[in-house]
């Protein structure tokens, strides 16, 4: 349902990205790992049309999406979450979600926050549907909260609940684990399953290898901006190639 191919990318003299290519099927999910300076979060954004690329091109469905614009990439299901998790501090957590659904909704959030009566109903829906996917993430009892007083997990947390209420068909995550404690991890590791249960397809970039060997079906690692191996979580762990690069530091 992804297809990257031949994604190329030059900063300057820096090759961050050379000739990547690869391809990820529905419903799975896909761990990209990959040494510091590998070129993971740069691909990420090309992905994801928050950068440009050298050459190369990204298709989801069968559609070319090089270089579309996140809003409309959201509009075509695909979403995404940050290494810094990129919240509205002064909202609260459900209307963090809200905020999200209110930019598909009919009415709009003008009308909304004016209270027209036509849009009531719509409002109504958009704070269940927001219930929903805080419930969905585990973090009902926050909702009145304020998002920037969340722990750093839980806004995480809120940060997949806000991706999720756009009902993607991909989700990509950028370093999901990082900054969680462990039994955090642990149910991060649950959430993402959940995800892969509703068919929406996940691709991590992380370097916890712990929770990639446990939750990704299929692993591409990256090592100086080449694609250095494919394969299943088993098939990584002992190809000799990615130990030496990667996986033997420790
Ligand atoms: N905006 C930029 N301008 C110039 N060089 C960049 C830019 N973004 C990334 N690079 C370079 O591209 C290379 C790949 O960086 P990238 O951040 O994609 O790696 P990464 O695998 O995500 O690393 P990490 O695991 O540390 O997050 C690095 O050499 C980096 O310095």
């Amino acid at each position: 349902m992804l297809e990257v191919s031949g994604i190329t990318r030059i900063f300057g003299g820096v090759t961050a990205l050379d000739d990547v290519s690869f391809t990820i099927g529905q419903g799975s999910v896909t761990g990209v790992i990959g040494p510091n300076g590998a070129g993971k979060t740069t691909l990420f954004n090309i992905i994801t049309g928050i950068y440009s690329r050298t050459s190369g091109s990204v298709k989801l469905g069968g559609k070319d999406i090089t270089g579309l614009p996140p809003e409309q990439l959201a509009r075509l299901g695909m979403v995404r979450t940050f290494q810094n998790i990129e919240l509205f501090g002064a909202m609260t957590v459900l209307e963090n979600v809200m905020v999200g659904l209110h930019t598909k909704s009919s009415s709009g959030l003008l009308a909304c926050s004016l209270m027209m009566p036509w849009s009531i109903a719509e409002e109504r829906r958009i704070r269940k549907a927001a219930m929903h996917w805080l419930e969905f993430t585990g973090i009902t009892g926050l909702a009145d909260d304020t998002a920037g007083n969340l722990s750093f997990g839980n806004g995480r947390l809120l940060e997949i609940a806000r991706a999720l209420a756009v009902e993607p068909r991909i989700i990509l995550m950028d370093e999901p684990a990082a900054g969680l404690n462990s039994q955090e991890t642990l149910g991060l590791a649950q959430l993402i399953g959940k995800i892969r249960g509703m068919g929406i397809t996940v691709v991590l970039v992380e370097h916890d290898m712990e929770l990639v060997m446990d939750v990704c079906d299929r692993i591409v690692v990256l090592n100086l901006g080449k694609k250095l191996a494919e394969g299943t979580p088993r098939e990584i762990q002992e190809n000799t190639e990615v130990i030496a690069a990667y996986l033997g530091d420790g």
